[in-house]
């Protein structure tokens, strides 16, 4: 018997254009040791892929990794610290680590021109105990209009992305409003918003509202049910309302699937065959 919810899904799909769902490697096929999750995406039905790491392995070797599987890379994220340390959630707004911060966006625009992915995610960071949020601001700004200027005529472009206060707290940007005055700021198209609806919902939430209000600025998408993270349809989220405003909007970019499946990958992913057909 088939669930409410799908019968709600439907109702919203009948006229809907497709949206492009990829997969966040971090986030999907972890049944698999990180190599083999390309594969694991293509045969899921996957065309492309995310995962915002990629620094532990050659280049090449991931580009191959995609070329053999008929993936494209949407993004990567600027390196991040180990967990437990200062810099564990980006470098971004940290004044002592500028040197660092910069050698992180020339290596993440390095990797993400030869894995030929449009986007180069620059993680904002946590604000460092002893410095005001002023100030951890302003070198934010500094540092994003630093990476925009590394990032032109490269064909990368730069996504800033706000965190929720409960998995994040001390994270530099907790709205989306503030990842937009930053892009608007730095006054370049090569700079615009991660949204990830799920950071979203748990701090500011009425989500279609701020999807219409961003839409300009918005060039990535990112999806999880809260509270657990786990796929659309699990949570508190209203998705079909939601990928209906997308679809609506026009928004022709990639949705990527960043959540933490509650069961297995493939049990998870019943959800996008309305949205997918
Ligand atoms: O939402 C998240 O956790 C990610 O998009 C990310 O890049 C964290 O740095
Ligand atoms: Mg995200």
């Amino acid at each position: 018997m088939r669930s409410p919810l799908h019968y709600s899904m439907l109702r919203y799909s009948i006229s809907m254009p497709t949206l492009r769902f990829d997969a966040n490697l971090k986030w999907l096929f972890t049944e698999h040791e990180f190599e083999a999750r390309f594969e694991a995406a293509a045969s899921a039905g996957f065309t492309a892929v995310e995962y915002p790491s990629p620094y532990e392995y050659e280049a090449a070797h991931l580009a191959r990794l995609l070329a053999d599987n008929g993936l494209e890379q949407v993004l990567v994220n600027t390196p991040m610290g180990p967990p437990g340390s200062p810099t564990r959630q980006g470098l971004a707004c940290l004044p002592d680590h500028v040197g660092e911060y910069r050698d992180g966006v020339l290596r993440g625009l390095e990797y993400a021109t030869a894995l030929g992915a449009p986007f180069l995610h620059v993680v904002g960071g946590l604000i460092p105990d002893g410095v005001s949020r002023d100030r951890a601001f302003a070198q934010y700004v500094a540092n994003i209009a630093w990476a925009a200027a590394q990032a032109a005529g490269t064909g990368v472009r730069l996504l800033l992305e706000a965190q929720n206060k409960r998995d994040a707290p001390g994270f530099i940007l907790d709205t989306q409003e503030q990842a937009a005055d930053v892009a608007e700021a730095v006054g370049t198209e090569h700079v615009g918003l991660l949204l990830d609806f799920y950071h979203l919902q748990i701090d500011e939430g009425d989500l279609i509202t701020a999807f219409r209000r961003f839409q300009d600025r918005i060039l990535h998408l990112q999806i999880a049910d809260p509270p657990s993270r786990n796929e659309p349809g699990t949570g508190e989220i209203g998705w079909p309302a939601i990928f209906a405003a997308v679809a609506e909007s026009g928004y022709t970019g990639w949705i990527g699937c960043e959540y933490r499946p509650r069961t297995t990958t493939l049990a998870g992913l019943g959800w996008m065959r309305e949205y997918t057909a």
